[in-house]
């Protein structure tokens, strides 16, 4: 394990094969052999398109997968601690103070039943062992932080009670409770407006600037990912098709879907006026299970014969930038 060690990153993941099935000798592979670092201080984007494995991934990092979801191989290296080596307390404590996670509905997290204060001093407790009063005052301050205005009130309000952006705020308060070093967002703006978005993520920017916090950030949306994050991992198809920073994929996109995804950000889309933005061609991969070669081939513009064949491993293309083209997108 300590062969993978070094001090700069915060995360690394190592060959991550996550899969499907009911039994551990009958599993459908969805990830395969992932390879991820999270250096501190820095906002990862990890972008691609529903299905691509993006929230596995995260979700692997907390040991939170779904019902039937199995880790087949890989390593998980937090803070050089080994995560899927873990004993169940010590990943509890993992859990509640070194990693915080968002997610697209807030509403999924919070009890309905229950009034935001209770539900945020109690996880406050359990993370922090503080006493009720200091929980509460710990809530004050971080609902303050995440600018809520007249926090008292709002934590004596049920969840249905507040807006979906202030679900949000409250989701992301409580996932800073402890000041985590990493904070895991995944699709954290998709269901709100447009303002309401930008507001979410002008706070996410502000938590790392301010606090030093590492974000991963889960999109779809190359427009979100290019204005927020330092580097960028772009998943297709259970694979890492492309890694850099961001300037360098989004200004030299060299992985045929990367370029396909860039070129479609609806910046400003008019279909009625003849004006729209390219779309990716052909259907989206579905469930089809992985086979060989590149999963994009069958939609790329570029693809070839040897496509087929290609072992999708990320070949240097520029200053820390790798795409598993062998072919450069041309
Ligand atoms: N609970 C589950 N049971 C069976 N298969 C699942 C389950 N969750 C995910 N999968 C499989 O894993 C694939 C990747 O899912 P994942 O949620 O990681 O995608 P994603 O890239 O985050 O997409 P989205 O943005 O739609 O959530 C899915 O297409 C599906 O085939």
């Amino acid at each position: 394990m300590n062969e993978h060690m070094n001090e700069n990153q915060l995360l690394q993941i190592y060959n991550l094969r996550i899969g499907f099935g009911t039994k551990l000798n009958d599993v459908n592979p969805i990830v395969h052999g992932l390879n991820l670092s999270i250096s501190r201080g820095r906002i990862l984007g990890l972008v691609g398109e529903s299905g691509s494995g993006k929230s596995l991934t995260c979700r692997s990092v907390m040991r939170l997968l779904p019902d039937g979801g199995h880790v087949l191989s890989g390593d998980v290296i937090f803070d050089g601690h080994d995560v899927l080596g873990m004993s169940k307390s010590e990943l509890l404590a993992f859990r509640s103070t070194q990693v915080g996670m968002i997610f697209q509905d807030p509403f999924s997290s919070l009890n309905p039943t229950r009034r935001i204060g209770s539900q945020m001093i109690e996880a406050l407790r359990t993370a922090l062992s503080l006493s009720k009063k200091d929980a509460q005052l710990r809530a004050l301050s971080l609902l303050e932080q995440v600018d809520i205005s007249n926090p008292s009130a709002k934590l004596r309000m049920y969840p249905n009670e507040l807006s979906g952006g202030m679900r949000q705020r409250v989701m992301l308060a409580i996932a800073l409770g402890a000041r985590p070093s990493l904070l895991i967002a995944d699709e954290p703006t998709t269901a709100l407006d447009t303002t309401t978005q930008a507001q979410i993520l002008s706070l996410l920017r502000r938590v790392r600037d301010d606090d030093g916090t590492s974000i991963l950030l889960v999109s779809h949306d190359f427009g979100v990912i290019a204005e927020m994050c330092d580097d960028v991992a772009v998943m297709y198809g259970g694979f890492i098709v492309e890694s850099g920073p961001i300037e360098e994929v989004y200004l030299r996109p060299r992985h045929p879907y990367t370029q396909a995804l860039i070129a479609s950000v609806p910046t400003l889309a008019i279909p009625e006026r003849g004006y729209r933005r390219p779309t990716i061609p052909g259907p989206p991969l579905g469930t089809l299970p992985y086979t060989s070669g590149c999963p994009f081939a069958s939609r790329c513009t570029f693809s070839r014969a040897e496509c087929e064949d290609v072992s999708m491993t990320l070949l240097p293309v520029g200053p820390s930038h790798t795409s598993a083209c062998p072919f450069g997108g041309e």
